[in-house]
């Protein structure tokens, strides 16, 4: 399809937005991102893609949420670089898997699982789903500026969320386990949605893209019998993805 200038999903055309970006997934998490800019306004909102734009060091920067998944996250990632952005930066929730990954801690993916099928209609399977060397440094250091506890590595990314909190119930529950069983040898540290096709659109693309995660829950404290509360406040990962985004246009500036 031709690029329109009018986006087909997002509904925001070029001029509309930044050229860089924060990818939430939940909408409801938009307007909170946007009030932390200068003059953080409202552009557009259609399907579960909400758009906000403002300034940060007075360079144009944007929110856009991307809904669950990757098949969306894919269509913002293309839409927003249709209208010019070029750096990205996730901030979701996700589920510990390492032990030593606590709810509240904040995790920084250095690379997803491709656990998806939304990468494999980018890039084939050997191609790894990594995050942007500058994107993840920046995030590392903004959380460490913060005082939080920051764990970076890699993440599992994956379509069924159902799939990862009840797998005995599926079909497919052998490999579901299996494979749970290796992320947990292999010293994975969470599990998510999108950040996989992300990381691989944002390779076909030629853009940066880096993902941040605040930790809910982690089910294998939990199996473990180790001490496990439930966290959902995101303010401290959306924090640390702002401050990220202007350590970025900082060394952009500074050439
Ligand atoms: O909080 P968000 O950014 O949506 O991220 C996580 O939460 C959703 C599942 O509850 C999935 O999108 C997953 O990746
Ligand atoms: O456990 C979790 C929490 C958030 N998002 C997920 O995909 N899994």
């Amino acid at each position: 399809m031709q690029a329109l200038e009018k986006q087909f999903h997002i509904d925001c055309a070029p001029g509309d937005v930044g050229r860089y970006c924060i990818l939430p997934g939940d909408p409801g998490r938009c307007a909170s991102i946007a009030a932390l800019f200068d003059g953080g306004t409202k552009i557009d909102q259609n399907r579960e893609f909400v758009t906000y734009t403002g300034t940060l060091l007075g360079e144009p920067v944007s929110v856009c949420s991307t809904g669950i998944g990757g098949p969306s996250a894919a269509i913002a990632m293309e839409e927003l670089h249709n209208c010019g952005a070029d750096t990205f930066i996730r901030v979701g929730t996700c589920g510990g898997i390492d032990l030593d990954v606590r709810s509240g801690d904040i995790v920084v993916a250095t690379g997803a699982i491709r656990f998806e099928h939304t990468s494999r209609e980018y890039a084939p399977i050997e191609f790894p789903a990594v995050s942007d060397f500058s994107v993840a440094g920046a995030l590392i250091q903004a959380s460490k500026a913060m005082g939080k506890r920051v764990h970076s590595g890699v993440v599992q990314s994956k379509d069924s969320f159902y799939g990862q909190h009840s797998p005995d119930k599926s079909p497919v529950s052998y490999e579901l386990l299996q494979k749970w069983e290796s992320w947990k040898r292999l010293g994975v540290k969470a599990s998510e949605m999108e950040s996989a096709a992300l990381f691989v659109v944002a390779a076909a693309l030629g853009v940066r893209c880096g993902a941040c995660f605040h930790v809910i829950w982690n089910q294998e404290r939990e199996a473990a019998g180790l001490d496990q509360d439930m966290s959902t406040d995101t303010t401290a990962a959306v924090r640390v993805g702002v401050e990220a985004l202007k350590l970025l246009i900082a060394a952009d500036k500074a050439g």
